[in-house]
């Protein structure tokens, strides 16, 4: 049995099936072994055939090549599969020779199905990864990005690979990472030839984390607060359901500005961790070919189960109609198969999807004015407090006086001398 995953209760599907429940966990938590295990599983992964999918490395209008009887379809590994539905969600529209590629189409991103296709993109990784190791307990973990420091993590020669000492925008040679090579990379011949992705690898990973010196607002990962006030956005999405949706979850965990507003300039929590890795997982149509994408993407995962157990799962706010095209709720997503919508993927993951979290949630800090606020009601509480404490301590203290000082009563006889006069009235005179 895998070491990732620890499979320690089960619950009912829609069906009432008892399934068994998959824990994703911190990379940074698993122990030597497991961290081994992990990185010999992806690689594995990268260099295994996928025992069902080919990929179509022509458009439809060329699908059966030159000569019309030569269907241009390709075998692809398991993780570079991975790779290439991203890639497709992604890629430019051929609009014919000679002319501009449209870049306006993107099933994956900028719109509500982001986080339902991301996640339903890691379930097939997940799954596929489960049959070749033919472990169902495998589960994939997640990097928890949101450290607000300017240092990755998992980039260790255990994990995900440490930065090379000769070049620092590779990875070190001790890390298997550092053989991988890329798919997807010929941009150039999509987008004038009309030519899609095809499996023959390229270069190697590019990755200089917190190093676009260019750029310092990438330099530094998201903090644990951007994570908690993301969670406090209220409406799953919002009109116009694109990345100027102000006040939307979607849009600010993807990664504008955490507190929903948009700002062009402006790139949080999804983004800016693409971004802090300023190499081949900043670049949408190449990023899952760095494997840190799996991990920042079951994170994203994980904030956006959070969300929907927190607020209760209302899919009110996931457009059914006037989304970017792809994103309306019930569409099937590009180009996974078999079809597959969001509305399928816009629930719980534990209740009706077999896997969990194990994330220590950040609370929200409070902000400045609500700290004012706070300081002016407890003061305003406490002189309040102190006034009707010393009225009842001036009014004890003047009732014990009375009690302790009886010869102060009305109603006792004043000092007249009289008992002097009483006993001098039964003193013999001498
Ligand atoms: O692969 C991705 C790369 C990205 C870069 C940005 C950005 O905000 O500039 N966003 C990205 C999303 C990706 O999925």
């Amino acid at each position: 049995m895998g070491k990732e995953a620890v499979v320690a209760k089960s619950s009912p599907d829609a069906c009432g099936h008892l399934i068994a429940m998959l824990f994703r966990r911190n990379l940074l938590d698993f122990s030597a072994e497991e961290r081994s295990h992990f990185v010999q599983a992806l690689d594995l992964a990268k260099r295994t055939t996928h025992p069902q999918y080919v990929i179509a490395t022509r458009r439809s209008e060329e699908i059966l090549g030159d000569d019309g009887n030569t269907p241009q379809f390709e075998n692809i590994s398991i993780y570079n599969y991975f790779v290439w539905t991203h890639y497709y969600s992604v890629k430019k529209t051929f609009l014919g020779p000679g002319q501009e590629s449209f870049g306006e189409v993107d099933f994956s991103h900028e719109g509500p199905a982001f986080l339902t296709w991301h996640r339903f993109h890691l379930l097939q990784l997940e799954k596929d990864m489960q049959d070749m190791l033919q472990d169902p307990s495998f589960a994939l973990p997640y990097w928890d990005f949101a450290t607000g420091k300017n240092v990755c993590d998992v980039c260790t020669d255990d994990l995900m690979g440490a930065r090379s000492s000769w070049d620092p925008a590779a990875i070190s040679s001790n890390s298997v990472f550092s053989q991988w090579r890329v798919v997807c990379e010929s941009l150039e011949d999509y987008d004038t030839r009309g030519t899609l992705c095809n499996s023959t690898e390229g270069g190697p990973i590019r990755r200089n984390p917190a190093g676009n010196v260019a750029r310092p607002t990438v330099q530094r990962l998201p903090a644990p607060q951007d994570v908690a006030q993301c969670l406090e956005v209220g409406s799953f999405d919002t009109p116009p359901f694109y990345s100027n949706s102000t006040d939307s979850f979607r849009n600010t965990v993807e990664g504008n500005d955490p507190m929903g507003r948009y700002d062009p300039a402006v790139r949080s929590l999804h983004n800016l961790a693409h971004l802090f890795l300023n190499g081949t997982g900043g670049q949408t149509h190449l990023s899952p070919n760095d494997p840190i994408f799996v991990l920042l993407h079951t994170f994203t995962d994980a904030v956006f189960d959070e969300w929907l157990r927190r607020h209760d799962a209302d899919i009110s706010t996931f457009p059914l109609e006037n989304a970017p095209i792809g994103h309306n709720r019930q569409f099937n997503m590009v180009p996974f198969w078999p079809p597959v919508t969001s509305t399928e993927m816009f629930v719980t993951a534990a209740d009706n999807l077999g896997y969990t979290y194990e994330v220590q949630w950040p609370s929200q800090n409070f902000s400045i004015s609500e700290i004012v606020t706070i300081a002016v009601v407890a003061a305003l509480g406490l002189v309040g407090l102190i006034f009707l404490g010393t009225s009842y301590l001036i009014r004890a203290r003047s009732k014990m006086d009375e009690a302790n000082q009886p010869l102060l009563i009305d109603q006792y006889q004043p000092y007249d001398g009289g008992y002097e006069k009483a006993q001098n009235a039964t003193q013999p005179m001498v």
